[in-house]
């Protein structure tokens, strides 16, 4: 009996997932956003709703980001960028922050190993922020995932972590400063973009911004990147309940626009 049912729950989850497959292939038929960043907002709410440690809710998390991903990959999106971690995130409990850098080293690896999603999608990962702050073990698992996937060229995932914009821009100002040129210092917009971290790991214009949890804020995050004409889309659905239901209609949204601006051209 056991096993029938075993049976019958495989055969569901792959004509799902053939489903899935499926609908995403139509999706990506029309204009994909080249970039889509992640504000992953509502951990500790959806685990505190579903009666759950805080640590559950951020490995829940994870789980989502890993989805989202392979959604985005699945579409031919180019590059995602999520915010893992802001630097003002050191100022939570000693146990969550040490929760989460262990979270942060074990995935970090787990990621970048042969077979898993990064090399089957020939996705290169960047970690952007101010990594000299976070624990040695952790800017080890950094440097061993960056490396390991530095070949890949299909697509980029950039995982935040400690970042925070006013961090990037004032870095990128800085080294703009630096190299100047004494005879003419003049600085620049698209100097400073130059030197942003998203700029430096090649990613391509913000397309989309979404975040989760309901909450109309951008938290410090890709400021510069928020140009005219990115997209900011804000669900309800907290982080590690978000899947491709709630990003269809984002997706179809942009869709709708990107047609728009093609007619009116
Ligand atoms: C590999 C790796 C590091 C993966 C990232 C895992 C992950 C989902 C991190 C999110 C961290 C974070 C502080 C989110 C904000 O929501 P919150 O936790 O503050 O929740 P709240 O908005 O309900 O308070």
């Amino acid at each position: 009996m056991t096993a029938i049912l075993r049976g019958l729950a495989w055969l569901r989850d792959s004509i799902v997932n053939q489903a899935e497959r499926l609908f995403l292939r139509v999706l990506a038929a029309g204009p994909v956003p080249r970039h889509v960043a992640f504000v992953m907002d509502g951990n500790r709410r959806y685990a505190r709703r579903q009666q759950k440690q805080v640590q559950e809710g951020h490995v829940d998390g994870y789980v989502a980001l890993r989805r989202m991903l392979e959604v985005c990959l699945r579409l031919n999106v180019q590059c995602v960028s999520a915010y893992a971690f802001s630097i003002e995130n050191f100022k939570r409990s000693e146990d969550e922050v040490e929760a989460l850098m262990k979270l942060a080293e074990e995935k970090l690896l787990e990621l970048c190993e042969h077979g898993d999603i990064l090399d089957e999608y020939g996705v290169r990962l960047n970690v952007l922020g101010r990594t000299s702050l976070l624990p040695e073990k952790v800017q080890l698992a950094v440097q061993k995932a960056e490396s390991m996937t530095r070949h890949n060229t299909r697509a980029i995932l950039n995982l935040c972590m400690p970042y925070t914009s006013r961090d990037e821009i004032t870095t990128a100002v800085e080294s703009c400063v630096r190299n100047a040129d004494p005879s003419n210092p003049q600085i620049t917009e698209k100097d400073i973009d130059a030197q942003l971290m998203t700029s430096l790991g090649c990613s391509p214009p913000l397309d989309i911004l979404v975040r989760t949890s309901g909450v109309k804020r951008l938290s410090d995050f890709l400021l510069w990147q928020c140009c005219e004409d990115t997209q900011i889309q804000i669900s309800s659905t907290f982080w590690p309940d978000f899947g491709l239901f709630d990003f269809v209609p984002i997706i179809l949204d942009f869709q709708r626009k990107a047609w728009g601006r093609r007619i009116s051209l």
